[in-house]
């Protein structure tokens, strides 16, 4: 039964963009060379430290009149390391420092007392964080919240003169000096975790418009929050170029606040450079769909506004939703609103060519930034 759907379903889209390949678009520009990596990337070079040990203590314990009891010098406590540690707080390295130093261990003390061992530096990154070392090899993948990466490890503590001698009768005046801590450059690199992130109300209509324009099978249900965590899918290109998308959980009114599925999901959306606002225009005013959106977004993180935009209005194919979506053409003349049914495969290599125009212009000036870093 499903298959012959998908049949039905594969002969229209075939009827609407007369191509064989049904969601593949023919390539729009040679491909440049620098367009190799689907992702978007941002880059910081780090030189971790970690702590000294503490040093060693020589002390030698005196009784009465004076007399040698025998060495009660403690040992230094250990440097800290530099850890990384994968974070939804963090979406960048901007807070991050290019050098990073743990403190270091306590010295020894007398009367057998231990120096305390350094606490830990703790450096939150963003998800999606690439840990490479000097020769440009992957030594740490950070993708998951939590997970972390010991990028320098303290060097121990000294021994006392105290481990050095158990007799009474000697005069051990030797300790050990602390460690130093290891000394290693790497490179940050985070990956986006999608181009284009699809934002929309519960029930818009963002897992079918994943499902058809990529290989991705995302739960589609007619009740909303069907979609709980965000789908990832790719769209292949004629030209073999894959662009990454997201399907992002239905925001609604007071997601920001934590309200609904709450404040995470605006969180991936920071992670993507595009953000393709799903609208249904079979719906009453589905211009209050955008305001109820972007005023989340605005209410989230300013920044995010400033992200490329795309409108998809989705369900033309329902009763009235043509002429809902020419007033929302005319309300939103600045942007670019492409009506589609991501059911029915409308206008979907319409949306595809957009999306794909939109990503070169973003990997041209993308390539551009990183040549005037470089000189
Ligand atoms: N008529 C029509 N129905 C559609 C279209 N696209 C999606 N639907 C239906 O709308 C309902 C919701 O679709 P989903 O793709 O699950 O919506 P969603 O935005 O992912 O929903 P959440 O998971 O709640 O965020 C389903 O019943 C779909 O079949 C369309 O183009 N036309």
């Amino acid at each position: 039964m499903l298959s012959q759907i998908r049949k039905i379903l594969l002969m229209q889209i075939r009827t609407v963009t007369n191509k064989s390949r049904p969601v593949a678009l023919k390539a729009m520009k040679k491909k440049s060379s620098n367009q190799v990596s689907q992702y978007f990337i941002d880059e910081r070079y780090i030189r971790a430290i970690g702590g000294k040990g503490g040093d060693g203590c020589i002390s030698l314990l005196r009784v009465w009149a004076n007399e040698f009891a025998g060495p009660d010098g403690g040992d230094g406590g250990n440097g800290a390391h530099v850890v990384l540690e994968a974070s939804t707080d963090v979406n960048d390295f901007k807070h991050i420092s290019s050098v990073l130093e743990a403190p270091d261990g306590e010295n020894g003390m007398n009367k057998d007392c231990h120096g305390k061992n350094a606490p830990h530096k703790v450096v939150r990154v963003p998800i999606g964080t690439i840990v490479k070392n000097i020769r440009g090899e992957v030594v740490g993948d950070l993708e998951k919240e939590g997970v972390m990466f010991v990028a320098a490890r303290g060097g121990a503590g000294g021994k006392g003169n105290h481990f050095f001698s158990t007799s009474v009768n000697k005069t051990p005046e030797v300790c050990e000096y602390g460690a130093s801590g290891e000394d290693v450059a790497y490179t940050l690199e985070l990956r986006s975790m999608a181009h284009v992130g699809f934002i929309g109300l519960p029930n818009a209509g963002k897992s079918t418009l994943l499902r058809m324009i990529t290989r991705a099978k995302p739960k589609i249900a007619s009740y909303p929050f069907t979609t709980l965590k965000p789908h990832l899918g790719m769209i292949p290109y004629d030209d073999y170029e894959q662009i990454s998308v997201a399907d992002l959980p239905g925001l609604i009114s007071g997601s920001a606040d934590n309200r609904g599925l709450g404040i995470q999901f605006l969180k991936h959306a920071e992670r993507c450079n595009t953000l393709l606002f799903v609208i249904d225009v079979s719906l009453d005013e589905p211009w209050e769909a955008y305001y109820i959106l972007t005023n989340e977004i605005n209410k989230f993180s300013e920044e995010l506004m400033t992200r490329k935009q795309i409108i998809a209005a989705n369900k033309i194919d329902e009763p009235g939703a043509e002429e809902n979506l020419k007033i929302l053409r005319e309300k939103f003349s600045h942007l670019t609103v492409v009506g589609i049914s991501a059911k029915f495969g409308t206008n979907i290599t319409q949306l595809l060519d957009v999306i794909r125009e939109n990503y070169d212009e973003q990997m041209e000036s993308e390539k551009l930034r990183k040549e005037k870093d470089e000189i």
